[in-house]
């Protein structure tokens, strides 16, 4: 057995709260998603992990889930990388719009099609496989050699840059990944083999809706 690499998607923001496409947007954490992270944190706290490195996207969200789970586990100001290879899957056109406003003017199938298909992009946007094709290479070249030399690794970052990743090391079908929701706040740790494969993996409590 290898490293550890930790994953956390951030907690609820305040377009997830209204309900707004945000994709490369960039809004705040709410006061539950502030908890949820706080939640996260403490999981980890109390499953004695310590962490290396860490990873985030350059959104504020996943930026400041990570800074309450580095103070819930006691290591403030830990190295960390920011990178746009992690951000959220960009949603184009459709970012800032209301979910039910889409649904009402495109219809409820097309909208589910822009949000989960594989490879249908939204207008102007990215499928999950497009943000696989940035979240892959960043992965293999800057997070797994650090996992594979045994150390432990936190990512917080997305429910979509998430997906891209959990479909990969899950060895998930396209079909499989799109009926996953991750919960936000809940870190998901994974030992890796030396051959890159996962040993195992934990889901720390699973008290939060996927939004
Ligand atoms: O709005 C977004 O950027 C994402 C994540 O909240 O939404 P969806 O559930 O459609 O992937």
């Amino acid at each position: 057995m290898s490293g550890t690499l930790v994953l956390v998607r951030h907690g609820q923001s305040e377009w997830n709260l209204k309900n707004l496409f945000t994709g490369w947007r960039d809004p705040d954490l709410t006061e539950l998603g502030i908890r949820e992270a706080e939640t996260g944190g403490q999981a980890l706290a109390d499953a004695g992990l310590k962490f290396d490195i860490a990873f985030t996207s350059v959104l504020k969200r996943a930026q400041d889930t990570l800074r309450i789970v580095l103070d819930k586990v006691g290591q403030t100001g830990l190295e960390t990388i920011r990178d746009e290879a992690l951000n959220e899957r960009d949603y184009g056109d459709l970012s800032g719009l209301n979910k039910d406003d889409a649904r009402a003017k495109w219809g409820e199938e097309q909208v589910h099609i822009w949000r989960r298909s594989y490879d249908v992009p939204p207008p102007g946007g990215e499928s999950l496989r497009d943000t696989g094709a940035r979240v892959w290479p960043y992965y293999m070249t800057e997070i797994l050699p650090r996992v594979l030399r045994g150390q432990t690794v936190l990512v917080a970052a997305h429910g979509n840059s998430l997906r891209a990743l959990v479909m990969v090391l899950d060895r998930l079908s396209k079909e499989e990944i799109l009926k996953l929701n991750l919960a936000t706040g809940v870190p998901m740790v994974y030992r890796l083999n030396a051959d890159s494969t996962v040993a195992s993996k934990q889901v720390l409590g699973d008290m939060s809706d996927a939004h």
